[in-house]
C-alpha cells in the first residue's frame, strides 16, 4: 500500500474510533452528590451570575472564561485545500482545540460558522465574544480575513488574532532568521519569491519587511503569477507588493533568488525552479497537508537546500503549531486586550533564540533520534518542546506589558514560570523540578563514571546546562572524545581519563591513602592498592573519600551489586553506624514515596529494618521532607504472624533509638497511603496523615511492589538512592535512561549538601 494510501486510513481510523472526534467537554468541580448539584447549578448558581451583573469582569473569577478561547471558522481557506465549507473544517478546528489544549492548557471551543459574508460573519463572531477570553480566527480566505480580522480587532476588548496571518508569519520569520544565519546571508539583501497572496503568505511577508527585508527584492506569486506594477484587479493587500519587473510566472521570479516561501497550494515548484536558485536556497514549502515541493524530492534536486514544510513528518516543520497556543497563553495570562506587533516580536525571538539552546532529552527522545543541534535540519524548535510554554508565552506576556494591553499585571516572573510549568506536567515534573532546585542552591562536583557512553555523556551535558551540579567525566578521555563529537555534544566538564590517571605525579598520594586507610582491612599493600584503584569505581569512590570532588555516580555498564563491592572496598562503611541499603522514589500523584530496601538486604534482622528506616528518614529529611514512615506487613496492628512481629519489634527500637521520628506499623500499604484508612487507627503516630516513607519487611516485596507499581500504575520513579554511606555515592541501575541518570544525580547532589 502506498505511503498516502496508508495515512488517509490511518487518518480515517484515527478521527472515526470512539467517541468519534477529538474533543471533549469535562467538568472541573466536584458533582456526586446533591450539595454538588446545588452548588453547580440551582440555586447556587444565582450567586455568580448576580456577582458578574454587577462587575462584568468578575466573569473570570467565577467561570472558565479567562481560559477559554473561540477557535473560528467559515471553512473558506481549510489548509491549502480551499473553501471547502464550515462542515468540512471542523476536524481541523477540533484539531487546533486539541493543540492548544495539550500544548498551553487552554480549553476551546470550536465553531464553524456557515457564513461567508463577512460583515454578517463580524457580526455573529462578536455576539458570541462574551462566551470567550480569546479568539483564534482560522481558515477565513483572503482578501475577507483581513477586514473580519481588522474590525473584530477594534470591536472587540478581548485578544482576537488570525492564526493564519500572524501564527504563521511568527514562526516563519523566526525560521527564516535562523536559516539565513545558518546560510550566512543578510535579510535585507536576499531575493525573496513568495507563492501565495492571500491571509498567511500577506501576513508574513509584512513581518519579514518589519524584520528587514527590502520591498524592492520581494516578488509575491498568486494563482495568475507575478504581482507586478500595472497588474489589473489587484486588491489592495497585493497592491501592497506590486513591483517593477519583467518577471510574470512563479518560474521566472524563482531565478536567481535566495529564499522561497510557499503559502498557496501543493506542487507548483518543479527541481528545475529549485536548481535556477541562488546558492543556499532557503525553500520553506508550507502549504498543507501537500507542499509546494516534496521534501525528499528538495533535497534530492540539491544538497545545499535548507529545506522547511509545514508537515510533522518532515524536519523543520515551519507550521503555526509552534505560536498560537503559546501567543494566546501569554495573551490570556495578562488579560491582554491586544495581540499587538510587539507581542508578535517577542514571540519571533523567542522563537529563534530557543532552536540554539541545547535540544532537551525529551524533545529527542520522540523523535527517535540521539541529538539535535542548530543547523540545516533543525532550524526551528520541535512542537514536542516543553520550554516553547515558558520561553514564548513568557516573552508575549511581557511585551503585552510593556506595550500597555495587558489588564493583568505580572511582577514575579519566576512565580509565574512555575504556574506554566505547573500547568503542562504533572505531579511527577513537580517533584524532580523541586529537587533539582535544591539541588542548585549548593552547587556541588559530582564525578560520573563511564562517561564515554551516551547517555552518561549527555546526562553530565544536561545536567551541567541546567546547574544543577558540576560534573566531571571519569572514562577513556578518547572514547568520551568519539562519543562527542559521534554526537555533536557539547559538555562543560573536566575529564578523568582512567587509562593514564595512575601514570601521573600524583597518583601515590591515592595510593598510598587507600593503602593506610585499608591496612589490615584488606588492602595489604602498596601493589595492590594501585592494582584496586586502576578500577574507575574504586577510583571514583576514592575521590570521594578523599574529599577531591563531593559525590560519585557508577553503575552503567555493570550490575548494581558488582559496583557496590567495588566501592565498598574502598569507603570506610564498617564505621558507619547505619545500614548500607538502597531506596526508591514513586513519583505518585500525592507526592514522592520513598520505598526501602529495594535491593541489598534479602531478609533484614529487626535491628537491620529499623536502621534501615532510619538512613531512609534521615535521607528524606535531607531532600527538605518531613519524613512520616510506614513499617510495613500483610496485616495492621494485629501481630499475628512471625513477619508481623518483626516490624513491630522493629517499631520498638526506632521509638526508643528516635522518639520524634514518625514511625509505626505493623500496617498494610494500602491503608498507610490513604488518608481515611489511616485515620482509623486514631491511636497510631501516624496521625491521620498518610505515610510517605514505606519500610518493607524484607527486600523482595519492595522490590516486587515497587516494579508493580511503576508498570500498572505507571508511575515515574527515581533510584534507588545508596543509604547508610557516610559519603554521598550512587549507582544508576545498568543502562538507565538520560533522564534516571540526571534524577539520580540530582539527588546525589542534595546528598552532597549533607554528607561532606
Ligand atoms: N505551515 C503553516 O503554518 C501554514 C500554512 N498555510 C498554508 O498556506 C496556504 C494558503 O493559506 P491561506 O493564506 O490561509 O489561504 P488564502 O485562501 O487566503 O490564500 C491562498 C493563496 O494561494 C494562492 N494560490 C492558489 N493557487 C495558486 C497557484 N497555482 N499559484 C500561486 N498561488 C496560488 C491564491 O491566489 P489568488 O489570490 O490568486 O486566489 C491565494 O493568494 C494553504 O496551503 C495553507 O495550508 C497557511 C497557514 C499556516
Ligand atoms: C497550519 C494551518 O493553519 C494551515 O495550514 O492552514
Ligand atoms: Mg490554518
Amino acid at each position: 500500500m502506498s505511503r498516502e494510501k496508508k495515512l488517509r486510513e490511518a487518518a480515517l481510523e484515527y478521527h472515526s474510533s470512539k467517541p468519534e472526534g477529538k474533543i471533549e467537554v469535562i467538568p472541573t468541580k466536584p458533582h456526586s452528590t446533591q450539595t454538588d448539584l446545588s452548588l453547580a447549578y440551582s440555586p447556587g448558581v444565582a450567586e455568580p451570575c448576580l456577582e458578574i451583573q454587577k462587575n462584568s469582569a468578575d466573569s473570570y473569577k467565577y467561570t472558565s472564561k479567562g481560559n477559554l478561547v473561540a477557535v473560528i471558522s467559515n471553512g473558506t481557506a481549510v489548509l491549502g485545500l480551499g473553501d471547502i465549507g464550515a462542515d468540512a473544517s471542523k476536524p481541523v478546528m477540533e484539531g487546533k482545540g486539541l493543540l492548544f489544549k495539550i500544548f498551553a492548557g487552554i480549553n476551546v471551543f470550536d465553531i464553524e460558522v456557515d457564513e461567508t459574508d463577512p460583515d454578517k460573519f463580524i457580526e455573529i463572531v462578536k455576539s458570541l465574544a462574551p462566551t470567550f477570553g480569546g479568539i483564534n480566527l482560522e481558515d477565513i480566505k483572503a482578501p475577507e480575513a483581513f477586514e473580519i480580522e481588522k474590525r473584530l480587532k477594534a470591536e472587540l476588548n478581548i485578544p482576537v488574532m488570525h492564526d493564519d496571518q500572524h501564527g504563521t508569519a511568527i514562526i516563519s520569520a523566526a525560521a527564516l532568521l535562523n536559516a539565513l544565519e545558518i546560510s550566512k546571508k543578510n535579510i535585507a539583501k536576499v531575493k525573496i519569491v513568495v507563492s501565495g497572496a492571500g491571509a498567511a503568505a500577506i501576513s508574513c511577508t509584512r513581518l519579514y519587511k518589519a524584520l528587514g527585508a527590502s520591498p524592492q527584492n520581494i516578488l509575491m506569486c498568486d494563482s495568475k503569477g507575478v504581482i507586478y506594477k500595472g497588474r489589473t484587479g489587484l486588491n489592495d493587500e497585493k497592491l501592497e507588493f506590486a513591483v517593477d519587473t519583467p518577471d510574470r510566472t512563479l518560474e521566472d521570479a524563482m531565478k536567481n533568488s535566495d529564499v522561497f516561501i510557499g503559502l498557496s497550494k501543493g506542487n507548483l515548484v518543479t527541481p528545475e525552479m529549485l536548481l535556477s536558485m541562488n546558492e543556499n536556497p532557503i525553500v520553506f514549502a508550507m502549504a498543507n497537508p501537500t507542499p509546494e515541493i516534496d521534501y525528499n524530492l528538495a533535497l534530492e534536486t540539491r544538497k545545499d537546500v535548507i529545506m522547511a514544510t509545514g508537515r510533522s513528518d518532515y524536519p523543520n516543520q515551519v507550521n503555526n503549531v509552534l505560536g498560537f497556543p503559546y501567543i494566546f497563553r501569554g495573551a490570556l495570562d495578562v488579560r491582554a486586550t491586544d495581540i499587538n506587533q510587539e507581542m508578535q516580536l517577542a514571540a519571533v525571538k523567542a522563537l529563534a533564540d530557543l532552536a540554539k539552546q541545547n535540544v532537551p532529552e525529551q524533545v529527542i527522545q520522540a523523535y527517535h533520534v540521539k541529538n539535535m543541534k542548530f543547523g540545516r535540519d533543525y532550524i526551528i524548535p520541535k512542537p514536542f518542546d516543553n520550554r516553547l510554554i515558558t520561553k514564548v508565552s513568557m516573552a508575549v506576556a511581557k511585551a503585552a506589558i510593556d506595550s500597555g494591553v495587558a489588564q493583568h499585571i505580572i511582577t514575579d516572573w519566576k512565580a509565574y514560570e512555575e504556574e506554566l510549568l505547573d500547568r503542562m506536567g504533572g505531579t511527577d515534573e513537580k517533584i524532580i523540578r523541586q529537587f533539582k532546585i535544591k539541588a542548585k542552591d549548593n552547587l556541588k562536583r559530582i564525578v560520573l563514571n563511564n562517561a564515554e557512553e551516551y547517555n552518561v555523556l549527555k546526562a553530565a551535558q544536561i545536567i551541567a546546562e541546567e546547574k544543577i551540579a558540576q560534573p566531571i567525566l571519569l572514562g577513556r578521555r578518547d572514547l568520551i572524545e568519539k562519543t562527542k563529537q559521534q554526537y555533536n555534544l557539547e559538555i562543560e566538564a573536566e575529564i578523568l581519563d582512567i587509562d593514564t590517571v595512575y601514570t601521573q605525579q600524583d597518583f601515590k598520594k591515592y595510593v598510598e591513602y587507600l593503602y593506610n586507610k585499608k591496612q589490615r582491612k584488606g588492602i595489604n599493600s602498596q601493589q595492590q592498592a594501585n592494582q584496586l584503584l586502576k578500577n574507575s569505581d574504586n577510583f571514583g569512590a576514592l575521590l570521594i573519600e578523599m574529599r577531591e570532588a563531593d559525590s560519585f555516580l557508577t553503575g552503567f555498564t555493570k550490575n548494581y551489586t558488582d559496583s557496590l563491592n567495588q566501592i565498598l572496598k574502598v569507603v570506610d562503611y564498617s564505621e558507619s553506624s547505619k545500614k548500607v541499603s538502597s531506596a526508591m522514589i514513586l513519583l505518585s500523584k500525592n507526592g514522592p514515596v520513598f520505598i526501602a530496601d529495594t535491593s541489598l538486604n534479602t531478609d533484614p534482622s529487626i535491628e537491620e529494618l529499623a536502621a534501615i528506616a532510619e538512613v531512609t528518614a534521615n535521607f528524606v529529611k535531607q531532600l527538605g521532607i518531613e519524613p512520616r514512615v510506614a513499617m510495613l506487613s500483610h496485616e495492621n496492628f494485629s501481630g499475628n504472624s512471625k513477619l508481623s512481629r518483626k516490624v513491630i519489634e522493629a517499631v520498638k527500637l526506632l521509638n526508643q533509638s528516635n522518639p520524634d521520628l514518625i514511625v509505626d506499623g505493623e500496617i498494610q500499604p494500602d491503608y498507610a497511603l490513604n488518608e481515611q484508612l489511616v485515620s482509623e487507627f486514631s491511636f497510631s503516630k501516624l496521625e491521620s496523615k498518610p505515610a510517605n516513607v514505606l519500610i518493607f519487611p524484607d527486600m523482595i516485596s519492595a522490590n516486587l511492589s515497587t516494579n508493580l507499581a511503576k508498570s500498572l500504575g505507571s508511575i515515574k520513579s527515581i533510584g534507588p538512592v545508596l543509604l547508610g554511606l557516610d559519603k554521598s555515592i550512587h549507582i544508576i541501575n545498568r543502562n538507565s535512561s538520560v533522564e534516571d541518570i540526571v534524577n539520580l544525580a540530582t539527588l546525589a547532589s542534595i546528598d552532597a549538601h549533607v554528607k561532606k
